[in-house]
């Protein structure tokens, strides 16, 4: 029943082509920083020396969570679980911080019905990817089943699938779900062993009281939860739907040979079961941002990645990811367009 998602890294065969490539531009060697190792990542993943990302995409995935709807779970976030289906309206309307940014960066958003507590109704331009209304209450044992879990994870897989089969090379990840940095807390200290006080922070915005009483409420869950600790297991347990729904985005986005714009602490924190599960994924994701989220520096740290930016940022929706997106197109144009020594007649070192 749980699904797995093999995956190869991709094209290892092209970089000594590529680094050959870049150390070849109009440039003392290595002068365009980090932007010559984007370059090379770029080039890896849509394996070319002149790649052509195209328009990027970007998917908002929404879910609630039933701990948030259980009365000992409600001071998890600063705001009501409300929220998550009022800013999916927001979305739709083109009014969010994300929509706002992706139209700045010529960016396709995709907004998905995860498992929002919410009924729509038919609504043009939302994903129906819902696998119930809402998680579970982590107090009355795992968010979902695992046929949920499994569900999610398809689902979010398909979307990724048809998004590529349109002709997308590039896909971004954000979300959308009240009392979610507590659910990328618990799985962020569960699947690195970093210490339960490390992993969590404010979120939308807690004060000191209320961020000791959400460390001590998740430090207690943790210490409670006695099963498996393999990827699956943990998102299951205290994952939200659109977690679930993200993490296997971005595995079937991998398996498209897409390059993946991960977005800030819950995005990273589904990159982190997704690569748990099938460790190449690493190798297609670009860390967007760090984000101002306690525990985010613990997932980049244990995924090895630096990300482009920092900018202070907290607040989800794939904002981060609409903002790195100018430096990823900047990096693939450097590769495909910029002269090299021998076609500009420029003496080497
Ligand atoms: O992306 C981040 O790093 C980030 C950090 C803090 C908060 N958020 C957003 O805020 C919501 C979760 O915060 P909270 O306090 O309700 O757990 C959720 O909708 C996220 O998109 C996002
Ligand atoms: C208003 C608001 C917008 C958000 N966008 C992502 N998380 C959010 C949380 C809140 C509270």
């Amino acid at each position: 029943m749980t699904p797995r998602f093999d995956l190869t890294p991709p094209a290892p065969d092209l970089s000594a082509a590529l680094q050959a490539c870049i150390d070849n531009k109009t440039k003392p060697l290595g002068a365009l920083g980090r932007l010559e190792a984007l370059a090379l990542q770029i080039g890896q993943v849509l394996g070319s020396t002149a790649p052509e990302p195209g328009t990027p995409h970007l998917l908002v995935c929404a879910g609630d969570h039933g701990t948030l709807r259980d009365a000992r779970g409600r001071g998890l976030s600063a705001y009501p679980a409300d929220v998550t289906w009022q800013m999916v309206v927001n979305f739709l309307a083109g009014g969010a911080a994300i929509n706002v940014l992706a139209r700045e960066g010529g960016m396709t958003l995709h907004i998905a019905d995860c498992g929002v507590a919410h009924d729509f109704g038919a609504r043009p331009g939302l994903i129906d990817a819902r696998v119930a209304p809402g998680t579970a209450s982590w107090f009355d044992g795992p968010a979902m089943t695992p046929a949920q879990c499994a569900q999610a994870l398809e689902n979010g897989a398909r979307i990724a699938r048809d998004i590529a089969a349109g002709g997308a090379r590039v896909l971004g990840f954000g979300e959308m779900g009240i009392g979610n940095t507590a659910s990328a807390s618990l799985i962020t200290h569960l699947l690195t062993g970093a210490p339960m006080d490390d992993c969590v922070g404010r979120g939308t915005g807690l004060g000191d009281a209320a961020l000791a009483d959400k460390k001590r409420v998740l430090a207690g869950l943790a210490a409670d939860y006695a099963g498996p600790r393999d990827a699956f297991a943990v998102l299951a347990a205290f994952g939200g739907f659109e977690i679930a729904t993200m993490a296997g985005a971005m595995l079937g986005a991998a398996q498209s040979r897409m390059l993946l714009l991960i977005d800030g602490f819950i995005s990273s924190a589904a990159a982190l079961v997704a690569q748990t599960h099938a460790p190449a994924l690493r190798d297609y994701c670009v860390f967007s941002h760090r984000s101002q989220e306690r525990g985010h520096a613990i997932q980049l740290e244990h995924m090895g990645a630096q990300p482009l930016l920092d900018l202070d940022l907290r607040l989800g929706e794939g904002t981060g990811a609409a903002l790195a997106w100018p430096l990823v197109r900047a990096a693939a144009a450097i590769l495909r367009d910029m002269a090299s020594f021998d076609s500009a007649g420029v003496s080497k070192a």
